[in-house]
């Protein structure tokens, strides 16, 4: 099994446990289930920098991150800096995260919210909508094309916008549908870690103009979003590169004002 197979099948466990301590029903009754959402790809669409900052302890690919920050500090951080959107992850044994997480990062801030997990079940879109997010990720990797449409279509039917990922041309023939709003490109293979920004500029020319394009991972330099803005990408995802500092929302910051 690659570490991506593994991921999916705790993740099964993991949602099957969930939805038989708590169901829809309750999820439906949380008061953020009916809080008005903040579109993603809509401030993607009006920034000059498009930047998703993450939050991420821990990775598969890089073990411990940061361990020791508060997530509501580098939430507050974040927004201060000027990113368009925060992710959270929200896998707890592989990234370190949590939904807790989600709701705390919620709680401090107005910015739209990524919930930054392994959705294989319409369950973990109510969940995301429960606590306080505003976008889904789906990930063209792990589902068919028939997941992709109907979890796309219920993540809309809540006002949730959908960044679908993909790495490869495969993944994105079957993939492209209406109830998308951005598309992103993972210059990080999920089987095995390898890193190239060559992914995202082979990528982009056959994603249609009405996707927000998104580059996610590896990301690092102002250099490298100056490579990738003439490919057409409005957002950013960067994770690491802002949480092994000391102070991810200074460093957001610099990294932001250098851009502007
Ligand atoms: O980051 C990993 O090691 C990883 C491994 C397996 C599945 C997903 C993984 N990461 C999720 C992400 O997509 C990244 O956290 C995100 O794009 C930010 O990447 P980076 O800026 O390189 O931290």
């Amino acid at each position: 099994m690659n570490i991506l197979e593994k991921i999916v099948a705790d993740k099964r466990k993991e949602v099957d446990l969930k939805k038989s301590l708590i169901p829809v029903s309750q999820l439906e009754k949380s008061v953020l289930f009916e809080r008005p959402t903040i579109s993603l790809a809509a401030k993607l669409r009006k920034s000059k920098t498009g930047i998703i900052a993450e939050h991420k302890r821990r990775s598969p690919s890089k073990s411990e991150i940061n361990q020791s920050l508060n997530v509501q500090d580098v939430a507050k951080g974040y927004q201060n800096a000027g990113v368009c959107g925060m992710s959270v992850l929200t896998d707890g044994k592989y990234f370190g995260g949590s939904l807790d997480d989600l709701l705390l990062a919620r709680a401090a801030v107005h910015i739209p919210l990524l919930r930054k997990e392994f959705i294989i079940d319409e369950y973990q879109i109510l969940e995301a909508k429960a606590h306080g997010a505003d976008v889904i990720l789906l990930i063209a990797a792990i589902l068919d094309k028939e997941e992709i449409k109907r979890f796309s279509e219920l993540a809309k039917s809540v006002h949730l916008d959908v960044l679908l990922e993909v790495h490869n041309e495969a993944e994105l023939h079957k993939s492209i549908m209406h109830s998308l709003d951005m598309l992103g490109v993972n210059n990080r293979n999920l089987k095995t870690f390898e890193v190239s920004l060559e992914i995202s500029k082979t990528l982009s020319k056959l994603i249609p103009d009405d996707f927000v394009k998104v580059s996610e991972s590896g990301i690092s330099t102002i250099e490298a979003i100056k490579v990738l803005k003439p490919y057409g990408y409005q957002g950013f995802l960067i994770g690491e590169n802002f949480m092994r500092t000391e102070d991810p929302g200074k460093a957001a910051k610099e990294f932001i004002d250098d851009l502007s």
